[in-house]
């Protein structure tokens, strides 16, 4: 109760705030930021568009007639730029300040071969021919033996590492080594929590009976409360799955129902508990569902001098040993980057990198991660339609270098599962192609070490790129005070990639020739980029709709960092004219404060806060909507199986009160993140 008076009391402090920033969007920009131009590189050169756009601002107060026929003469003479300047009254970007820290580093792979296990000989050959993999990875190595015995054990590994086998050997082991042989009716004998499909063909399946469920534990809950047919009398394995998440997710109660299912009809079964890193929580959870556990944690025994600890010192070691600090291991092979970048920039930034990857580099595959799905959706058809070259037909007479071979896909929660596992298996498939997708935003270093940790799986390499806006610098700190570093990569130097581009090339007289990367030259192609933006954006009242909606499902994401972060990402330290930038749009949208005071109001408590407000966890998953979410059936419309939609006329938003205001944990797009996958 009192924390909620205490956030009431804070957003009144942050209306006002917000009303003066928004006011001066419409009109000039605030004082400070006047007096402070930045990007320092670009400062001294005015771009010929910013000329223009300057002059046009000047004209605002003559007569109408006399501004049309002015606006007609320089038409007449030079192409009209209508984009404002991307240049001026940004906030300086500062320097990043950190202790260089020493990263947890963890070896995946021993030199050790399934054969020497004691597994069953039909197993070692389906290892070996079918998934043709033959030595062990430190987490398999460390885990199997143990799970063997029949032990519960709580398992840390890092991401991509190869946890999947280490739980999945054993189970399968014991499967196959029970004495009479299985059948379909003897019910569930193995539980996995992780995620679902649809709930009516899942409860026809557990009627004719099957033996290991996979599932989110809200769908678990679901059918514990609602499927007869469900019973664990003969439940031997219990398996928590990136349990880091779960909890994250806000399931621990969901876990707690199902454990109590289960021990009410049988006392004895084999559990194991999953998690790429060791949070209180997931200590927590482990003491409620494992019973005299061994902890096993490859960062510890590489601690230790790559000595693996026996089993009696494992034991001793209580599970909330491991959490004496939060200091996540990072595949060795994974270089992680951050870029500051001013709002007003973001649009262009992401663009220039999108081409210098995936058309000059090539052989790029890569991940960017949006904080809802309307975001994914926007983002998906503006880079198509001004990237791929699609509006290059509507400007006869431009230099263009042939259309980039850029693939863009996209992929979230309002998709149909069918159109999600096609796309899926499409990117999969491919050797470059840039998916969107929506993804749990990283509010915790646990969930920015889930997210980087999509590519350099298994020991290949990756990288990962994280885009803060100057007013979240201080998130990189919080990175290193968990055990993370990153390399700063300057805007600037992504923007130049532009002048490989001709497309964005603004023709004009140049009294010198311009040699190597002209930051004047990188300033106007950068202008000439985001006004095909801004105009795509502005052809029709369709696409501005669509583009507000976006942003403003970008901003209601934004108010729900967990208050911890708060002073790190707090909607007060955004200049809601610049964000809107960054969706195309020239200006703030007139009604923003209103629309943002309620989300504001709707939406600002953190997630757990959230979580006790919702009717439950299902009621959450259904809002989450993401890949971690249950998956039951909302009532929100999907987004139909190739269905063309057209930004004008978009049905994304059928309930957009709903997606919009009470989206709770996607937080922050700002934080565009990209990894380029390592080619398997
Ligand atoms: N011993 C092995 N040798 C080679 N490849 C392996 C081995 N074990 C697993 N893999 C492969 O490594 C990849 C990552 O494995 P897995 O998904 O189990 O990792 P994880 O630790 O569960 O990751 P996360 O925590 O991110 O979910 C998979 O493609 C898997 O097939």
């Amino acid at each position: 109760m009192n924390s909620c008076y205490l956030v009431c009391l804070l957003m009144l402090k942050q209306s006002n705030a917000l009303k003066r920033k928004l006011q001066s969007s419409h009109g000039n920009p605030p004082l400070k930021r006047k007096r402070k131009p930045s990007v320092n590189t670009f400062k001294k050169c005015a771009t010929e568009a910013e000329v223009r756009e300057k002059g046009s601002s000047s004209q605002k107060y003559l007569p109408k007639k006399q501004l049309t026929d002015n606006r007609n003469e320089s038409q007449k003479s030079k192409p009209f730029i209508k984009t404002s300047s991307l240049f001026r009254n940004n906030p300086d970007i500062p320097e990043i300040h950190r202790k260089a820290v020493q990263q947890v580093q963890e070896d995946v792979f021993t030199t050790d071969s399934f054969n020497q296990l004691d597994l069953h000989p039909h197993l070692i050959s389906t290892i070996n021919t079918v998934l043709k993999i033959s030595s062990m990875t430190s987490v398999q190595k460390q885990t199997i033996p143990v799970l063997l015995q029949g032990k519960d054990a709580l398992v840390r590994s890092q991401t991509g590492s190869g946890k999947t086998l280490a739980y999945g050997i054993p189970l399968v082991q014991s499967l196959q080594g029970m004495e009479s042989k299985i059948q379909k009716h003897d019910s569930l004998i193995g539980l996995l929590l992780m995620g679902g499909e649809k709930r009516k063909s899942e409860k026809a399946r557990l009627r004719k009976g099957i033996n290991i469920l996979i599932s989110t534990p809200g769908r678990l809950v679901d059918h514990i409360k609602s499927t007869e047919c469900i019973h664990f009398r003969r439940t031997q394995w219990l398996i928590i799955d990136e349990a880091d998440r779960i909890l994250d997710l806000g399931f621990e109660k969901d876990v707690a129902v199902i454990l109590n299912a289960l021990n009410a009809e049988r006392d004895t079964r084999q559990n194991v508990l999953l998690s790429a890193t060791l949070t209180e929580g997931v200590t927590r959870l482990a003491d409620i569902s494992l019973n005299d556990p061994i902890s096993i944690s490859i960062a510890d025994e590489i601690q230790k001098g790559l000595k693996p600890a026996s089993h009696t010192d494992r034991q001793a070691s209580s599970s909330s040993d491991c959490m004496k600090q939060e200091n996540f291991a990072v595949p060795e092979k994974l270089k992680q980057y951050v870029m500051m970048v001013p709002s007003k920039l973001r649009l262009v930034t992401l663009a220039a990198f999108i081409l210098e990857k995936c058309k000059f580099e090539k052989h790029h595959k890569m991940i960017i991660f949006f904080s809802s799905c309307e975001q994914v959706e926007f983002h998906y058809e503006l880079l198509l339609k001004v990237l791929t070259g699609g509006l290059e037909s509507q400007q006869p007479g431009r230099s263009s270098v042939s259309p980039a071979r850029l693939q863009f896909l996209r992929l979230h929660g309002n998709m149909e599962q069918e159109e999600r596992t096609e796309v899926f298996q499409e990117f999969l498939k491919s050797k470059t192609g840039i998916l969107l997708c929506t993804y749990n935003a990283p509010a915790s270093p646990a969930e920015y070490i889930h997210r980087i940790g999509r590519t350099a799986r298994i020991g290949c390499h990756g990288n990962s790129l994280l885009v803060l806006a100057p007013s979240e610098a201080e998130y990189v700190s919080l990175l290193a005070s968990h055990k993370i570093n990153v390399s700063e990569i300057k805007m600037e130097k992504v923007l130049s990639s532009l002048m490989k581009d001709d497309r964005f090339k603004l023709h004009r007289p140049r009294s010198k020739k311009s040699c190597g990367t002209d930051p004047q030259e990188v300033r106007e192609r950068a202008t000439v980029l985001q006004t095909k933006f801004e105009n795509y954006i502005h052809s029709s009242e369709g696409t501005v709709r669509w583009a507000k909606k976006a942003l403003q499902s970008f901003l209601c994401a934004y108010t729900t960092y967990p208050r911890n972060l708060k002073h790190i990402f707090h909607i007060k330290s955004l200049h809601l004219g610049h964000v809107a930038k960054s969706f195309g749009l020239r200006d703030a949208p007139q009604n923003l404060t209103e629309a943002v005071l309620l989300l504001m109001r709707k939406c600002h408590f953190p997630r757990s806060d959230l979580l006790k407000k919702t009717h439950g966890k299902h009621r959450l998953a259904e809002i989450l909507r993401s890949e971690y979410s249950s998956g039951m059936d909302t009532g929100v419309s999907k987004v139909k199986k190739k269905k063309q939609r057209k930004p004008g006329n978009h049905n994304l938003q059928t309930s957009p009160c709903l997606q919009h205001i009470v989206i709770p944990n996607y937080i922050t797009q700002s934080m565009y993140e990209m990894s380029h996958l390592s080619e398997h």
